[in-house]
């Protein structure tokens, strides 16, 4: 178990206890939301920038090099594959956008783009965008005025995005499809034993009991003629098509995927967001400086934000860019070696996962001066827009997010509105654990209400 069988050498590090590894110091929660993980901090002191260790009953190499993450990311489906796990197989699906590679992949990942793709942001869900967080602002403002925001948001996306893809209404049905998706994410990265009582259960449970909305869904629109708009439409129509290899059980899988990739990172961010803009007044004064701006350059002060609106949002853009920088809502990127792979002199073997950590190329110093620091002008002048291998917080290579335009628009047309017409202060929560992702245990809740002059 401490020595596993290696046809060169293995990078250093412990491989823990057998069978459990070092899974418990993996998961101790960390009270410092800024910091890099203890659990990494300590064997990166120790080994160095490539480390061995055994985590949830699997071998792991974790990486915090920026050079060996950016060359992870580029051999993706050559040395390395995303699909790391049988058990996450199970988890995720055998039918997951995830498991496919190279041209498959490419394909599935352009019917996603036809949703969250640049143009359908411009052309249609910027509008819709618009008119939901102004609804949703107005009814928190008005419906007691404190709000958990974290819940708020969680709510806000799900509702919309589900709505998108499958025009499913929470409130409508007793379906309950996302506290389905809470008991998915909470057992994701958990121990594969499969009885009653586990977080793997409540995930697979989860998983199935969400899976069956979305099919269900999908038989009743197959003998349907009615136009739904909705993404599902788009798929039951391309399925039929004879030359695809989408079948119904991939597209029943890709939106399970989907709506799981974007609301709890989406909502996430926008609460973290809240969270540093309240903690920072010179950001608050001046993103509301840059949303003014754009008010008063509007012929009607009520008409929705355009696109070239916010394409000129610098200020905002580098404010969701330094909240992903420093939240790591993705806290590992996992891949799986194909086959031998050497690396910085060491081998990594076949079948062993990879872990990236962005965190470390995130908080280092050589990379972003006094990286503890919430300081959304470090990025002026820098590229805004894409991952690098200094920004990975949509991951990189082939695999970068899909959504990650979907999800920096709806950020930014919630701090547009917030900024322009309300003010809030937090009166409750905001502290946070990383398990190693980010939890608020008690909410962020805050006081909201609308400006008399806004
Ligand atoms: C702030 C919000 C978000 C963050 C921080 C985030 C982060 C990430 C990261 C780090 C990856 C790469 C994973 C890997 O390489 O293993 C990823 C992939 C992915 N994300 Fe996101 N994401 C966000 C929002 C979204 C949204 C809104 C959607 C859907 C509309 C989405 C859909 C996806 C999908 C489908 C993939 C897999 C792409 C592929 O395999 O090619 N994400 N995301």
């Amino acid at each position: 178990w401490k020595n596993p069988h290696c046809h060169g050498k293995l990078p250093p590090g412990s491989m823990g206890f057998p069978l459990i590894g070092e899974t418990v110091q993996f998961f101790t929660p960390n009270h410092s939301l800024y910091d890099i993980p203890p659990f990494i901090r300590s064997r990166m002191v120790r080994y160095g920038s490539l480390f061995r260790t055994s985590l949830v009953g699997r071998k792991v190499v974790v990486s915090v090099d920026p050079e060996i993450n950016h060359q992870i990311f580029q051999q993706e489906g050559k040395s390395f594959l995303i699909c790391y796990t049988e058990s996450f197989s199970e988890i995720i699906g055998r039918k997951s956008l995830l498991v496919y590679h190279e041209m498959a992949h490419k394909y599935l990942k352009n019917l996603i783009l036809h949703l969250v793709g640049p143009a359908n942001l411009k052309a249609k869900l910027i509008h819709e965008m618009d008119e939901s967080t102004r609804t949703r602002l107005h009814s928190w403002a008005s419906h007691g005025n404190i709000v958990d925001i974290k819940e708020a948001t969680s709510n806000m996306v799900f509702e919309y995005f589900a709505k998108k893809l499958i025009s499913y209404d929470e409130c409508k049905t007793s379906k309950k499809l996302k506290d389905n998706y809470n008991a998915f994410i909470s057992g994701l990265i958990s121990f594969p034993i499969n009885i009653p009582g586990t977080a793997y259960h409540a995930c697979l449970e989860g998983r199935k009991n969400a899976l069956k909305v979305i099919k269900d869904t999908m038989e009743g629109r197959k003998n349907c003629n009615i136009n739904h708009g909705d993404f599902l439409d788009y798929l039951v129509e391309e399925v039929r098509k004879e030359d695809t290899i989408l079948s119904e059980e991939i597209a029943v899988n890709m939106i399970f995927l989907l709506l799981f990739a974007a609301y709890e990172t989406t909502s996430t961010a926008i609460t973290l967001a809240i969270k540093f803009i309240s903690d920072h007044p010179q950001v608050l004064i001046q993103l509301t400086r840059e949303h003014e701006g754009i008010l008063k350059s509007r012929e009607n002060k009520n008409s929705e934000i355009t696109w070239q609106e916010y394409k000129s949002m610098t200020f905002t853009h580098m404010v969701i860019n330094e909240t992903l920088r420093l939240a790591n809502i993705v806290p590992g990127i996992f891949r799986k070696a194909v086959k031998d792979v050497e690396m910085n002199g060491f081998t990594i073997p076949a079948g062993w996962l990879v872990m990236v950590v962005p965190a470390i190329t995130h908080l280092d110093p050589d990379k972003y001066d006094d990286p503890l620091s919430f300081n959304p002008w470090r990025w002026e002048g820098k590229e805004l827009h894409a991952g690098s291998k200094t920004f990975m917080a949509f991951g990189g290579g082939v695999r970068l997010c899909v959504g990650a335009d979907f999800a920096k628009l709806k950020m930014a047309i919630f701090l547009h509105y917030l900024v322009l017409n309300y003010r809030w202060t937090v009166t409750k929560g905001g502290d946070t654990i990383r398990m190693p992702g980010v939890i608020f245990p008690n909410g962020l809740h805050i006081k909201i209400s609308e400006k008399q002059n806004g």
